[in-house]
């Protein structure tokens, strides 16, 4: 409760910069109408655009757009300078100043100008519609959707059980990047089909390089070392739904989610390669909830929905408050583990389970 109530008081903190925003709208409220002539309709348009601006689009243009709205008002700055300690006033004379003697025709285009240059984050913050679903292209191993405040990043290799083979991995990481910034409140990973992933694609072992095995090894240190990275470091609750079956990483992985809800089909091979229900994984802390599988989609959604509606600072500043302490011995964890799996990767006893696994329909 004290860390949940630490980071509500942090997240209060940080209202300034989205009072900063929303005075905009008022600023407006006191234009000088009588001030506009050929370009008033589109002037008006590009203000009303500005209130419907949910992305904070930074100081820098705020002030742009403060003092090009002054000057296309009002004329040339004729106000007196604010004193030194009078920051945001001076700010603003500043930026208002710099405009000179520009004729306010020209301001009232350059306003227009650079409303219309923010449209990117008009149409992703007004233009599309709360539930619409937007689905991000260019994955080939995965489907990206956006609604309802959830990015939703689902593994989509069904027919291979979702094994996760070496596009995968980037893909994934480079999902999170784009989760890590763009609109979304939460960020879930799940899997299409009967499978939530059964884990490392075992056919990454077989494609060898010119520096023989060895490379192979060091490359898979390598990526699997920044894959991991990317989960230690991701910023915003991340959730994952186990819709069926996990192994390997995709298990090994769970303990640097935020929350898992499990079906109860899900089970798990851990350590001695021994299948773990899902209660039992609840049991041992890696499993949040468990839901029976006839309702699991639904009950896990309706409650990702409420999540997703919590204020977005306050998340973020509760998850760096918690993972801010750890972030440091998971990364030289992880270190650790990549370079002793890159040895083990070239021990016999990794060469068999491989080689077993693939010749089982004859695939070497
Ligand atoms: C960068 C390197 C990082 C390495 C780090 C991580 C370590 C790990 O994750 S180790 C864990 C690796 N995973 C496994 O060992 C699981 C292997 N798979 C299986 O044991 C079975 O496939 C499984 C129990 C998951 C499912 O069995 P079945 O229900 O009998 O289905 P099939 O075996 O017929 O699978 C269907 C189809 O998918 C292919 N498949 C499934 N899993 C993998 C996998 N991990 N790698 C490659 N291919 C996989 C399987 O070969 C079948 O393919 P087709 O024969 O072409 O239909």
């Amino acid at each position: 409760m004290a860390m949940a109530y630490l980071a509500w008081r942090l997240a209060r903190r940080s209202c300034p910069s989205s009072l900063q925003v929303t005075s905009f709208p008022v600023v407006q409220l006191h234009m000088n109408r009588t001030a506009m002539r050929a370009s008033q309709k589109d002037f008006e348009n590009s203000m009303n655009q500005v209130k419907l601006l949910k992305k904070d689009p930074g100081n820098e243009v705020k002030l742009k757009l403060y003092a090009l709205y002054k000057q296309a008002t009002e004329g040339p700055c004729n106000m007196p300078k604010p004193g030194v300690f009078d920051l945001i006033n001076k700010a603003k004379w500043d930026a208002w100043n710099a405009l000179g003697s520009l004729p306010k025709e020209a301001a009232r285009q350059n306003y227009v100008d650079l409303v219309s240059s923010l449209s990117p984050s008009l149409e992703s913050s007004s233009q599309v519609e709360p539930g619409t679903d937007r689905k991000s292209t260019g994955f080939e191993t995965l489907v990206v959707t956006s609604e309802d405040g959830i990015t939703k990043i689902m593994f989509n290799r069904p027919k291979k059980k979702n094994a996760i083979n070496t596009e995968m991995y980037h893909e994934i990481m480079r999902a999170l990047k784009a989760a890590s910034k763009d609109d979304s409140i939460i960020t879930v990973l799940t899997g299409n089909g009967d499978y939530y992933s059964s884990g490392n694609d075992l056919t990454n072992f077989t494609d060898i390089p010119p520096g023989g095995v060895e490379e192979k090894a060091k490359n898979n240190a390598v990526l699997l070392r920044e894959f991991v990275g990317c989960f230690i470091d991701f910023p915003k609750p991340l959730i994952a739904v186990v819709n069926g079956p996990a192994v390997g990483i995709s298990v090994t992985l769970l303990g640097l989610f935020d929350a898992v809800y499990a079906s109860d089909r899900a089970t798990e091979m851990l350590i001695f390669g021994k299948k773990l229900t899902a209660g039992e994984a609840c049991a041992q802390g890696l499993v949040t909830e468990v839901f029976p599988d006839s309702t699991f989609q639904k009950e896990v959604w309706t409650r990702l929905k409420a999540f997703a509606k919590l204020p977005p600072n306050a998340l973020r500043i509760s998850k760096e408050v918690i993972r801010k302490r750890e972030r440091e011995k998971l990364h030289a964890v992880n270190a650790e583990e990549c370079n002793v799996l890159q040895g083990r990767w070239l021990s016999d006893e990794c060469t068999n389970a491989v080689v077993n696994f693939l010749s089982r329909k004859s695939k070497l």
